[in-house]
Parts: structure tokens; sequence; C-alpha cells
């Protein structure tokens, strides 16, 4: 039978409304079969690498799958916390902290965290809030610039998912925020607050995800999103254009990726003569092995032995309350008109409510 049968529980029942945050993923330990295991599910997205199945079985199998899981788990040992991956605990922490900012607000919402690769999946994630009865589900994946390569494959997996399923769940998808005032006004907390401590840099370099030019050329809206993130965060830092630059890190493969790239433009800057560059990562809402391990280690070690004097690390998001408050309006802006408004005798609860989600945040290490 294609569709199964529904559980009885969601039948009659109230209705539930879910906040579900969906992250990239990571491995599950920094070794190199966890490292392969995330890595295949990964780069067999057709998202991913739009190269046909047959011209790229062979190489994956063949060759990136035994030659980088090595490599790759050796740079996940280089970032792993006693919690687990970076990328995991933040977001973990992130849906613990969102949870108690729309319960503060008043919202009897369910807030969950999934991963599009590896653990907790999707179709956990979902079969797990339909099963306690949530028929109103708000996804918002945990990448400001849309992507078809990274926003629509968090979409494909919710659809792959519900194309099973008997009796849906009312929908809603949050497709970008990348020029939203609240997130912008808290990636210039960031900088500002560094700043205050730090002093100024020459320039600020403002370090995204590539993805293949190509992707571009087709269509694919991600590199005006981040240079439209870019622009409003400068004007909001009062920065003058020549002080900001915009870079691309992480290019996978021989092809040509968006430029310019972030290593080689750092190291020009350097040999130019610039003695200090701040760099930040406003793509990622949280540190990650990209951030961690390709920005904070990497990039700073090519600046410095091309000539540059200081090379300082501005951090994600993460759980900054300014951050979590942006991600808490946005959640709310895309739940207008669902009855997540608490009754006026559950208001009254309210503060315990928070409370006590507070003190599930807390468990978690989520208020450090
Ligand atoms: C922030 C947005 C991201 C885009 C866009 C993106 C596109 C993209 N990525 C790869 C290949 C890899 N990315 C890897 C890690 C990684 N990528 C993102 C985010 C975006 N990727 C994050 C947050 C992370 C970190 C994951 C973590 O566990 O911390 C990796 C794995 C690491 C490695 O082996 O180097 C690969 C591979 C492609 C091909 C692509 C667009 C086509
Ligand atoms: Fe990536
Ligand atoms: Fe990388």
């Amino acid at each position: 039978m294609r569709f199964r049968q529904e559980p009885q529980y969601t039948h009659g029942t109230p209705s539930r409304i879910a906040v579900v945050l969906v992250n990239l993923g990571t491995p599950d330990a920094p070794t190199a079969s966890a490292v392969r295991r995330y890595l295949r599910q990964f780069l067999s997205d057709p998202r991913v690498v739009e190269i046909p199945r047959a011209a790229w079985w062979p190489i994956l199998h063949g060759i990136i799958l035994p030659l980088r899981s090595g490599q790759s788990a050796k740079k996940y040992a280089s970032i792993w916390s006693k919690e687990g991956s970076p990328l995991k605990v933040h977001t973990e922490r992130q849906a613990a902290l969102l949870q108690e900012a729309l319960t503060r607000r008043g919202h009897e919402v369910e807030v969950a965290h999934a991963m599009r690769y590896g653990n907790p999946s999707v179709p956990d994630v979902l079969e797990r809030l339909r099963a306690r009865g949530c028929d109103r589900i708000l996804i918002v994946p945990a990448y400001p610039q849309y992507s078809g390569t990274t926003t629509a494959s968090v979409f494909d997996a919710v659809f792959a998912h519900l194309s099973g399923v008997r009796n849906v769940p009312e929908l809603r998808l949050v497709k970008h925020y990348h020029d939203h005032e609240a997130y912008i006004r808290a990636l210039a907390g960031n900088v500002l607050a560094h700043w205050d401590t730090h002093g100024r840099p020459d320039r600020l370099v403002l370090s995204f995800h590539g993805v293949p030019k190509r992707t571009l050329m087709l269509g694919d809206p991600y590199h005006c999103e981040c240079r439209k993130t870019a622009r409003l965060l400068a004007e909001q830092l009062q920065l003058p254009p020549e002080q900001c630059l915009v870079t691309f890190q992480s290019r996978f493969g021989k092809a040509e990726w968006l430029q310019p790239y972030t290593a080689p433009t750092l190291q020009q800057l350097a040999r130019e003569g610039v003695s200090r560059v701040d760099v930040m990562c406003p793509g990622f809402i949280g540190d990650c092995l990209e951030t961690l391990e390709e920005i904070a280690m990497e990039a700073k070690h090519d600046f410095l032995t091309a000539g540059g004097r200081e090379f300082h690390y501005i951090p994600c998001l993460n759980e900054g309350a300014d951050w979590i408050a942006a991600l808490a309006e946005i959640a709310e802006q895309h739940m207008i008109g669902w009855p997540t408004i608490l009754s006026p005798r559950d208001r009254e609860a309210a503060p315990q409510l928070a409370e006590a989600s507070r003190q599930r945040a807390a468990a978690l290490g989520a208020d450090k």
C-alpha cells in the first residue's frame, strides 16, 4: 500500500502547529566511515551535483568517497567539541531557543530541528510531529540566501516524504530571509560587538559558500541574494563599499564556481599590503566546518603567510539574542493566519510555558 494507514490520533485532535528548522546536516562522528556515509548521501543529491548519474556514480564511488572521507574526517576532528559537531550543536540550541522565544511571544507551537543529510532526518522529524498531531507545519531552512542546491533540496525532502502520506499537513515554506531587516541587524550587531572589543580592520571580507558558476547562468538567484545581503550589511555598518568585499569559499571539484574565491583574495590583499582583515560568513547561521576550519584556520594561515599582519574571524550568528529574536520574527511572519495565539486562559500560563522551554534549552546548554 503506497499511502499507509493514518494513526488514529490524527482524527479529531485539536490542531497543532510545528516549526521545523532544517539545516544541512553533518557526520555523526569525525571518522572516515561516518564522513563517508554523510558525503554519500549529500553528494548523491541531484540538486547538489548536477551531473548525469551514469557519469557521476563512478567518480563519486571510485574517487571522491575513497579519497575525501579520510581527509574531511581529519578536518572534522579539528573542530569537533565534546557535544559533537558544531553544526549539530548550534542547530539544536537554536531550535530550543526559538521554542522559548515563540512561547514567550505567546505562540503555542512546537519547534523541532531536522537535517537534510544525516540525523535527525526530515522524514523522521515530520513523522514524529504528525504523530503528535501537528497538522500545520512551517519549514525554515537554515539558509538565509535561497539556492536550488540547498533550500530547494530541503523542500524536495519534505515533498518526497509527504508524497507517501495520506493526510498531508498544511505546509508553509520560508524561501529566504537574505534581506530581512532583523537578520541584517543581527549580523551588524555581531560585527559591531567585535569591533568594540578589537577595533576596526582595514577590510571586512564577507565570505559566502560558493556554488558552481553554471547554476547562476541557469537562473539560481543565490549569487544576487548574497550580494544583496552584503550591500544591506555594509549600509547598516555605514561602511564605504571599498572597505567591504564579497568572496566565495568551499569550491568543490574542477569546474568554475562563483568568484572571487575567498583564499586567493585574502592572499592578494596581504600582498597588496593590507595589514588587517576581519572575515565573516553571513550565509551560515551557525559555525560549522566551513567557517571554523576553512576560514578561522586555513584562510587565516593563507593570509598571514602571504604577509598579512592580523586576521580576525567574526563568529556566525549562533545563539545570539538578536538572531534568535530575528528567527522568531521570521517564523511569526510566516504563520500569519494560523491559530498560534494562545487562548486568554493559556496566555496567563505563557510565562510558565516559557520557563519550561527555557529549562529545556538550559538542559541542552543553549543558554551558554
Ligand atoms: C550555506 C550554504 C551552502 C551552499 C550553497 C552549499 C553548496 C554546496 N556545498 C557543496 C559541497 C560540500 N559542502 C560541504 C559542507 C558544508 N556546506 C554547507 C553549506 C552550503 N553548501 C555547510 C553548512 C557545510 C558544513 C557541514 C558541517 O558538517 O559542518 C561539504 C562537506 C565537507 C567537506 O568534505 O569539505 C561538501 C563536500 C556543494 C557541491 C555545493 C553546491 C553545489
Ligand atoms: Fe556545502
Ligand atoms: Fe570546506
